[in-house]
């Protein structure tokens, strides 16, 4: 035991199990040369000699394994801690992991793309899957169309540490059909659902005993991607830390707690890097402190800065540990006169010890309490707290299939749940007989109706609450929607607006979503009480990360 760390380690929301980590001072070294491209990006170090090229089941396991003792094994698991072996990755996960195979048993590795051959190092196992280091490729994959290797050099100096992006080693084509199959993977395991185009057969559902597969297959449109994937964020939202007793704002290095500086980020709009300069190179030369996540002191935690193409309209949010900020007038001048664009600087106050951003108080330091915004000719007030989704280009698209998938003729009452500032509310407004919506940020029901008011719209109305509370209210008062359209956090529909939602019985559904795993427990649970999937548009709003956000219609069996 000892070059072992004996570590309880959880599996996400999976049962906590014991696993074999080892210790990262003790890793095995070994001299093969990583890779350009990879080498970065896996602090790769090893010495020992690599059996590149083995393949194979029977050869998959290398067998020049660094030094003999410093392995561990784990009873039934076919690799053990410290071993190097050459793997082949049948996957990736959401957060941009290969999921590779030894002899039946899954690593997890971060760096490797489905379809390649890697050799890697094992650091941790368990009884149902590991993690290994990769050293290098030995096997490439190329796109069979195009004929161009599908590994690309992370443009980003700080991809390695930042954790941000998870896929800027991936070709885009590749990105965007990944996250396809990525949905469909879903649909398919969790859902049960039987897609159109793919051989694997939905399995037999428990509630309806027949297989999903003899209903007419679900259709899974390829995603839709942007034509320049990079500076699309209107949002940034940076943690304020203290390195070396300097103040630093960036991003928490990967799997720590650490803030690294950063100034620049190549998924973000340049007018927000340049505010948040602003903002911090003000608080140094006012000696604001920056606040310490481990004692709890010190004044400033994040800057949160929003940008509106459309109007120009810039706005900076400071969260504070506390109400006063010294040098408060200097700080918001010095803001003003570096960025002569910022229309709102607020302050809102977060004391609680959470990694939560926000705190409940909001207040207007200068300037406008909004700023505006347009998608698709209507405008929108955004307030600091409001959702406002952060890729404005792939927001048409992603609002505009949830009209068409709507199919609304004029006559229609439509209810959207989880509408945030109103936004897909006011495009289903135009096309509809009379629009409900609920949310449950009061300052977001607060924008929406100042948008329906600044677009003239009348026949939407809003509500304050819990979904799962607002919609059986509804109900109860008479309210019989035709459509109901609802676009979830990540943990998906509450099961008690589902439960609603299937005794209103509309005739069609519209699910936005940006979780394909909660996505698809919902449909089945929908597909389960008489409804049928009928398409999905994955859209790809964040380019560059695991996320893929999607747009579904399903209609009354
Ligand atoms: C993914 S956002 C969608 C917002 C909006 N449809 C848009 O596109 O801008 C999810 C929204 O659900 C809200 N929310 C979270 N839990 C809720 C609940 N139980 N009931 C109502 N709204 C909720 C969040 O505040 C957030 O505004």
């Amino acid at each position: 035991m000892r070059i072992l760390d004996l570590a309880r380690a959880s599996a996400g929301h999976r049962r906590r199990a014991w696993r074999i980590v080892l210790s990262e001072k003790r890793r095995p070294e070994s001299g093969v040369d990583v890779m350009s491209g990879v080498k970065s990006r896996l602090n790769g170090k090893s010495n020992g000699r690599s059996k590149a090229g083995s393949n194979g089941r029977s050869n998959t396991r290398a067998s020049e394994n660094s030094r003999e003792n410093e392995r561990t094994t784990l009873k039934g698991v076919p690799v053990s801690a410290g071993e190097r072996v050459t793997c082949e990755i049948v996957g990736l996960t959401h957060d941009g992991e290969g999921v590779g195979r030894v002899d039946g048993y899954t690593l997890f590795v971060r760096g490797a793309l489905p379809g390649e051959l890697v050799q890697a190092v094992v650091i941790s196992i368990g009884k149902s899957f590991g993690k290994a280091r990769m050293e290098k490729v030995v096997r490439e994959i190329v796109d069979g169309g195009s004929e161009t290797a599908i590994r690309v050099e992370p443009p980003c100096p700080i991809y390695d540490s930042c954790g941000g992006c998870q896929l800027q080693h991936m070709d885009y084509a590749a990105q965007l059909r990944w996250k396809r199959q990525h949905v469909v993977d879903n649909l398919t395991r969790i859902g049960k659902l039987s897609v159109q185009g793919e051989t694997r057969l939905a399995g037999k559902t428990e509630e309806s005993g027949s297989m999903e597969s003899a209903r007419p297959a679900v259709i899974v449109h390829p995603t839709i991607g942007m034509s320049d994937p990079w500076r699309y964020r209107n949002k940034a939202q940076v943690p304020i830390g203290v390195v070396a007793d300097r103040l630093v704002g960036g991003f928490y290095e990967m799997g720590s707690n650490d803030i690294v500086e950063m100034d620049s980020c190549l998924i973000q709009q340049e007018e927000n890097e340049e505010l948040v300069r602003a903002v911090k190179e003000a608080a140094r030369l006012l000696a604001i402190s920056a606040y310490n996540r481990e004692t709890g002191r010190g004044l400033l935690r994040h800057v949160v800065v929003r940008h509106a193409r459309t109007t120009g309209h810039r706005m900076v949010v400071l969260v504070t540990n506390g109400r006063d900020i010294p040098h408060g007038l200097e700080l918001v001048s010095l803001i003003r006169e570096s960025v002569p664009g910022v229309v709102s600087i607020c302050q809102n106050v977060n004391t609680a010890i959470t990694p939560v951003v926000f705190g409940e108080e909001t207040r207007v330091l200068w300037g406008e309490e909004v700023i505006y915004d347009e998608i698709g000719g209507i405008q929108f007030a955004i307030s600091p707290r409001s959702f406002f989704q952060v890729n404005p280009e792939q927001t048409v698209k992603l609002y505009g299939k949830a009209v068409e998938y709507a199919a609304l003729t004029g006559e229609e009452t439509v209810v959207d749940a989880y509408c945030g500032a109103g936004t897909i509310s006011l495009f289903l407004a135009r096309h509809a007989a009379r629009v409900y919506g609920v949310e449950i940020v009061p300052e977001a029901i607060e924008d929406a109706r100042r948008n329906a008011v600044l677009n003239g719209i009348r026949n939407a109305e809003f509500a304050v609450g819990p979904a799962e509370v607002v919609m059986p209210k509804w109900q109860r008062e008479g309210v019989s929607p035709d459509v109901i359209v609802v676009d979830p956090p990540r943990k998906g529909c509450d099961p008690r607006l589902l439960e609603t939602m299937l005794e209103l019985r509309p005739e069609r559904i519209v699910y936005v979503s940006c979780n394909p795993s909660t996505l698809a427990r919902d449909l089945r649970l929908l597909e389960n009480g008489g409804y049928r999937t009928v398409e999905v548009q994955p859209v790809d709003m964040f380019p560059h990360t695991g996320h893929v956000e999607c747009c579904v219609s399903l209609v009354r069996k």
